[in-house]
């Protein structure tokens, strides 16, 4: 009784404190709610004829005395309830157990060799070309980006990733690789036009090599760096394009994907644009490859983020908006400008500011104004970065709204 009651008690902890850890349970109990139930119903009936049982001895024992006889019924109530409780609790942790052990017994086997998801891709061509020196394209803390070029002359972009801590024990290892090589199946399988699809993935000792296709236009940033530099003109309407495919993209993370992938790192850097400028979001679902994902503190941090409240699909729409602010104005977001001109505060302070205002117009990107049409769809644009950059993330619209009201600004 005792050891249950202890279990009952480290349940309903776990239920007040960690929330996740016991959604987790929940989840996993619910896959044998029929099992439980009928665990339940069993021990209930046992547990309460057993009581009973005692109970009516008891009686029979004692020549009871009229005040015994008035506690009766709820004695009866007390063994009913306790029956009730130790199998409930006892039924959840032997259903718990049960499914630990074949969760075990069907543990995914760690693979060797690189895992192909493209009939373009060759195993052995692309070891080679991943043991060659390879042109780096991009670095963070968070893994490193290369270009390389296949034997049969296909360019692959390569993100090569160490999860694991140098002094990590090995059971620790093998039980990240499980998890990053489920995690990698589940990636594989997720097709939309406006995502990085998966090629393939290697695994390595000190971590994992994962394949994509080469983007030879490079990522948003890369675009607007050019833009502002005057080596590239892209108007509104490619802009409201590739405003429209990254809210498609991150709609079908949120909505469609089960279960739910939220990106965590959206920011221009890590949006593809194909030669039509078509968007295509790269290095989504990270974080759960990543147990350490650096995210560091940056003007994409969400504001909720910044004050250790968790991460929703409400902090991936912040990195939307500011996106869509950096397509409107054309500016970096981390130019200094937007302190200056909000006094301290960044993009999002900045349009919140002149929407307030009435001064809309005073965001938009100079080199894209022009027809008056356009120029109406830029302005209700800027209400729109506005609102996903509020404070609050309830405030912030979901990424379907956001298709609806991309969308409508004109006839997609
Ligand atoms: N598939 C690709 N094709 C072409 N270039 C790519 C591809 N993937 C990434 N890049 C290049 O790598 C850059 C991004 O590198 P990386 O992801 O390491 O930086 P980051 O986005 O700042 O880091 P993090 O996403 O870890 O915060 C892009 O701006 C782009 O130039």
């Amino acid at each position: 009784m005792g050891l249950i009651c202890g279990c009952g008690f480290v349940f309903c902890v776990l239920m007040f404190k960690k929330r996740q850890t016991f959604f987790y349970l929940a989840k996993e109990l619910l896959v044998f709610q029929p099992l439980v139930l009928l665990l339940f119903l069993f021990s209930l009936h046992h547990n309460t004829v057993q009581c009973e049982g005692r109970l009516s001895k008891n009686i029979s024992s004692e020549t009871s005395s009229q005040s015994d006889y008035k506690d009766n019924p709820r004695k009866v109530i007390v063994s009913i309830v306790l029956g009730a409780v130790t199998g409930l609790i006892g039924s959840v942790l032997f259903a718990f157990v049960i499914r630990c052990i074949v969760r075990y017994l069907n543990r995914t086997p760690i693979l060797k060799g690189p895992v192909i998801f493209s009939p373009k891709i060759a195993s052995k061509t692309l070891q080679l070309a991943l043991s060659k020196e390879n042109h780096l394209l991009g670095s963070s803390p968070n893994g490193k980006y290369y270009k390389t070029v296949l034997e049969n002359g296909l360019t692959i972009a390569v993100k090569r990733l160490t999860p694991f801590e140098s002094n990590s024990p090995e059971s620790r290892r093998k039980s990240v690789k499980r998890q990053i090589q489920m995690e990698l199946e589940l990636l594989a399988s997720l097709r939309h036009r406006n995502l990085m699809s998966l090629r393939a993935y290697v695994r390595q000792n000190d971590g994992f090599s994962l394949v994509y296709d080469y983007v030879s236009t490079g990522s948003l940033a890369d675009v607007m760096n050019r833009v502002r530099e005057n080596e590239l003109q892209i108007g509104w309407e490619v802009r409201l394009r590739i405003a429209v495919g990254v809210v498609k993209g991150l709609q079908y993370l949120h909505f469609t994907c089960v279960p739910q992938i939220l990106h965590f790192n959206l920011k221009p850097t890590n949006v593809m644009l194909d030669a039509e400028f078509e968007p295509r979001l790269a290095d989504y679902g990270l974080a759960k490859l990543l147990p350490n994902l650096d995210r560091g503190i940056s003007l994409n941090t969400p504001p909720e983020c910044l004050h250790n409240r968790r991460y929703t699909e409400k902090s991936d729409i912040f990195g939307f908006g500011m996106i869509l602010g950096v397509l409107l104005t054309g500016k970096d977001a981390a130019d200094p400008f937007f302190g200056e001109a909000s006094r301290g505060g960044n993009l999002g302070c900045w349009l919140r500011h002149l929407k307030q205002a009435g001064e809309e117009r005073e965001a938009l990107d100079k080199s894209i104004l022009g027809e008056q049409g356009e120029e109406d769809e830029m302005l209700m644009a800027v209400g729109i970065a506005a609102a996903c950059l509020s404070d609050m993330p309830a405030d912030r619209p979901s990424s379907d709204e956001l298709v609806h009201m991309l969308t409508q600004l004109n006839s997609f």
